[in-house]
């Protein structure tokens, strides 16, 4: 059977939210082959995992706070509440979008099944029907990156889409990988009472980082967890139900719960796009232009599929930027008319312990550019709030051309740091320098966000 539609769109994640009330008077269809509705960050990323992030917080706090003057005690960890308390939320708001796509979105078909392309603008749905459409978006996401030696191996292992079903909390839990889905869930299971084994392949975990930081969070991280650093090669490992990697020197790291971590790959190529004369990049990605349009007249990409970024603000608001474009004439008209893609001040944040956040250019990449730049590192430990928290880890590392002032990057490791560096996104997207943004506003006194302007104060410009 054949349908032809307005609009069809490839995956409920960043996706599903083009549909909205504009689109009323189109036919549209939306293909998702995951029987759970919603996408990544829904489901197996950014909100459960916060979620797991917070309890573990409740229970680090707890058990820090005697420096405070404060004895206090965790008594027990409730994994399977905790697991409960998650998923009893968030499965609920899966399967009401589902339910309201599949019944309550007349001009809505959805078709739950596996979509690849077969033709120019004409999709195999999986499901028995092709579609053809006028328009597609294909907002297919990643997935977990299980190498094939650990797929081949036998060795049990889990990834993010699993790992926090868990029923029980593991006594030992070997994490291979080193960016951020790794050191979250390090810090998850570590506060919640598992022991954490750290393999990475590097000298330093959350390498992509300013150096300053990934180096502070190294640090950090091996006084509290067992870290594997420049791994060399491993070979996966199941000994005596322990299941883990064997190092390039022998060592056997195994523990009764094994998480890779090791990345993320865009899902393109299982769409068979060449069929529709859709381009994947040497990484595999879709390669899309400013407007977020593919090589294909009339596809559309977005989010995880075709971004470096991966991540979820960076997908909304490409698909914002798409679900206009849609609406114009974006294959012959003016394109002057389209919205473009803004990825200029991406920030990123990791929820482990310390939190990180980033935004902007490292020292590093301001150095190879050539800029003439300055720098100021502000310690937690030396603004009053700072003190209240007897914090001596955390860092504010600040970045600005010399002279003009203009901030170039921020990079904060320590307590709110994702809260922290909002205001620097602002400063840089509206084009602040340090100098404006440290004295043309209060700063309330004493809190914490003190250290972002003592930072911008201590710039030598
Ligand atoms: C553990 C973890 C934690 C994260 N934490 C954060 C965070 O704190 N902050 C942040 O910004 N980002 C975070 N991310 C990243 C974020 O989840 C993703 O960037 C975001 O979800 C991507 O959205 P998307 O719409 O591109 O893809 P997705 O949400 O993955 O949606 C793609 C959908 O397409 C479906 N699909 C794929 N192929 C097909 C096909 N051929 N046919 C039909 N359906 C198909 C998939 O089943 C899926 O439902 C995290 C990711 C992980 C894994």
């Amino acid at each position: 059977m054949t349908e032809h539609f307005d609009v069809a769109i490839i995956g409920s994640g960043s996706g599903n939210s083009i549909a909205d009330s504009r689109f009323e008077d189109k036919k549209i269809a939306l293909i998702e082959e995951n029987s759970t509705f919603g996408g990544t960050c829904l489901n197996v990323g950014c909100i459960p995992t916060k979620m797991f992030v917070y309890a573990a917080e409740v229970a680090r706090t707890v058990r820090d706070s005697s420096k405070y003057g404060v004895d206090a005690h965790v008594d027990a960890v409730r994994w399977p509440d905790i697991v409960d308390r998650v998923f009893g939320r968030i499965d609920p708001i899966s399967e009401g979008g589902k339910r309201y796509r599949a019944e309550g979105s007349p001009n809505l078909t959805l078709f739950e099944g596996h979509a690849r392309f077969v033709g120019p603008r004409t999709i195999d749905t999986g499901t028995g029907t092709v579609i053809t459409a006028d328009q597609i978006v294909v907002a297919a996401g990643s997935r977990p990156t299980v190498p094939q030696s650990i797929a081949d191996s036998g060795v049990t292992y889990h990834t993010n889409s699993d790992v926090m079903r868990l029923r029980e909390l593991p006594e030992h839990l070997v994490i291979l990988g080193s960016g951020y889905i790794a050191a979250e869930f390090a810090h998850v299971f570590s506060a919640l009472g598992s022991k954490v084994s750290i393999v990475a392949r590097k000298d330093t975990l959350l390498r992509a980082l300013d150096a300053d930081i990934s180096k502070r969070f190294t640090e950090l991280a091996r006084a509290k967890w067992d870290v594997h650093l420049d791994s060399g090669e491993t070979t996966p490992l199941s000994e005596g139900g322990l299941h883990g990697v064997q190092l390039a020197d022998g060592t056997k790291v195994l523990g009764d719960a094994f998480l890779v971590a090791v990345g993320r790959e865009p899902n393109g190529d299982r769409l068979d796009p060449a069929a529709a004369g859709i381009e994947l990049d040497h990484e595999g990605r879709i390669v899309v232009d400013e407007f977020g349009r593919t090589t294909a007249e009339g596809v559309f990409a977005l989010g995880d599929v075709s971004s470096p970024y991966q991540l979820k603000h960076v997908a909304n608001q490409e698909a914002r930027v798409v679900q206009y474009n849609l609406l114009q004439d974006a294959w012959h008209g003016d394109t002057s008319t389209l919205r473009k893609n803004d990825h200029r001040f991406v920030p990123a944040a990791v929820f482990t312990d310390p939190q990180i956040a980033e935004v902007g250019m490292t020292e590093e990449h301001a150095r190879d550019a050539g800029l003439d730049i300055t720098v100021k590192v502000q310690n937690y430990g030396d603004v009053a709030y700072g003190w209240a928290m007897e914090d001596s880890e955390g860092l504010c590392k600040i970045i600005a051309e010399k002279g003009t002032g203009k901030i170039l990057g921020a990079h904060i490791i320590g307590a709110q740091a994702p809260t922290l560096i909002q205001p620097l996104i602002q400063a840089m997207s509206f084009g602040l320098s340090a100098q404006d943004m440290a004295r043309g506003q209060y700063w309330i006194h004493p809190g914490l966000p003190e250290v972002v302007e003592n930072a911008l104060l201590g710039l030598e410009l």
